[in-house]
């Protein structure tokens, strides 16, 4: 699956969060964005019965935050087309969020519209996430606008959404580099992370949305941005490379339609490998045991890949897909 676009820093902070799921030292809160970010980019039409199918297989492995989609404009992505039928028919564990991606008024208005036709207890999503990015090229790219005017543009719709009960998060695209525009000012990072802070996120990614960045650019990056935010309020997508916690998507899927040359996401299940037998673990999870099921993980990685017709770019899926593989064939041949 898409791993993590964004890894929470709160292990690294060693604080707990703000979060009604705050996390202990050295615990890591994993965002799946499979659902939204993995399927985004994708060329065929994708049934919204496998997309269901998908949010719920990855709560059933213990996935406690999954990002299922977004109510951006159907013309703009048409991947995310269905997403309020997504959130219907998905089968929804009491203690996992369901946060979807908005980019304006209009897409809160269909959250609203949503919630109100299925007034479920819990309900169906309780978290939007909105958007910009730190270069004004990305940002015209991706919704049409400068990052001004987007950040005025979703203030009212942050306002309107807390004003409704809902929490907000945010994202910034491109913190290191742009594929338009180069290199990016890392102070420029800051403000806007902190103007999403301002209108009430509470927790902000910062994406490097192509994933050129090295982990010495990474760091000097969040340098600069603890200036002015908390490291427990920001997340990461997906630089793995440099940090522990994170957004992710499982079997590396995904990436963001208009950012050409980006190579796809970091899977959950390499971020979950990776993290056994480390100093830090995921965050407490619908399985009381605080993790997710790294088998079920490469499984559903396997099985969505299938979907799209691919394999898993995933190397920990693959390497485990294997061993099992030859596993099975060592019964079959001690069996003859
Ligand atoms: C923001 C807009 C809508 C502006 O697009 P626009 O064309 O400027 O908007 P508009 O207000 O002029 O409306 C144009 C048409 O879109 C419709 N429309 C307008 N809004 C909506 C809506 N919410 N839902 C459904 N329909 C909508 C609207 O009704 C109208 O339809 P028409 O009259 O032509 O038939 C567009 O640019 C857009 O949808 N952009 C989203 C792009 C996107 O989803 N990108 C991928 C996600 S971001 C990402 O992946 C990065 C991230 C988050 O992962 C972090 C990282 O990786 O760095």
């Amino acid at each position: 699956m898409l791993l993590s676009r964004n890894l929470v820093f709160r292990a690294l902070s060693r604080k707990c969060g703000t979060h009604s799921y705050a996390t202990a030292a050295n615990a890591v809160n994993i965002v799946e964005v499979g659902p939204r970010d993995g399927l985004q980019n994708e060329k065929g039409v994708i049934p919204v019965s496998v997309k269901a199918e998908l949010v719920t297989r990855l709560g059933r492995a213990g996935v406690k935050i999954i990002e299922a989609g977004s109510f951006v404009s159907p013309k703009w992505v048409p991947q995310m087309a269905g997403t309020a039928d997504v959130l219907a028919q998905a089968e929804r564990f009491p203690d996992v969020r369901y946060p979807v991606l908005v980019p304006n008024q209009k897409g809160l208005d269909a959250v609203t519209t949503l919630l109100a036709k299925h007034p479920a207890s819990p309900p169906l999503t309780d978290e939007i996430s909105i958007f910009t990015a730190a270069t004004d090229a990305f940002t015209r790219a991706n919704l049409n606008t400068t990052t001004a005017e987007s950040l005025e543009r979703l203030a009212p719709v942050a306002k309107a959404a807390l004003d409704q009960g809902l929490r907000v998060r945010g994202y910034v695209s491109v913190v290191i580099a742009c594929p338009y525009s180069g290199q990016v000012d890392y102070a420029r990072v800051r403000d806007i992370a902190k103007a999403l802070i301002d209108m009430g996120c509470y927790e902000v990614s910062l994406g490097d949305t192509v994933g050129m960045g090295t982990p010495t650019q990474v760091s000097e990056m969040l340098e600069e941005v603890k200036k002015s935010i908390p490291v427990e309020k920001l997340a990461g997508h997906p630089w793995i490379t440099a940090f522990a916690p994170s957004t992710l998507p499982s079997a590396g899927l995904g990436g963001c339609p208009y950012s050409p040359g980006a190579t796809g996401n970091v899977a959950t299940e390499d971020v979950l490998y990776a993290l056994q037998g480390s100093q830090y673990h995921v965050a407490g999870t619908a399985h009381g045991n605080g993790t997710i099921d790294l088998d079920k993980m490469v499984d559903i990685g396997w099985w969505i890949s299938e979907q799209l017709g691919r394999e898993s770019t995933s190397r920990a899926g693959r390497a485990i897909r294997a061993r099992r593989l030859q596993e099975r064939e060592r019964e079959v041949k001690a069996k003859l």
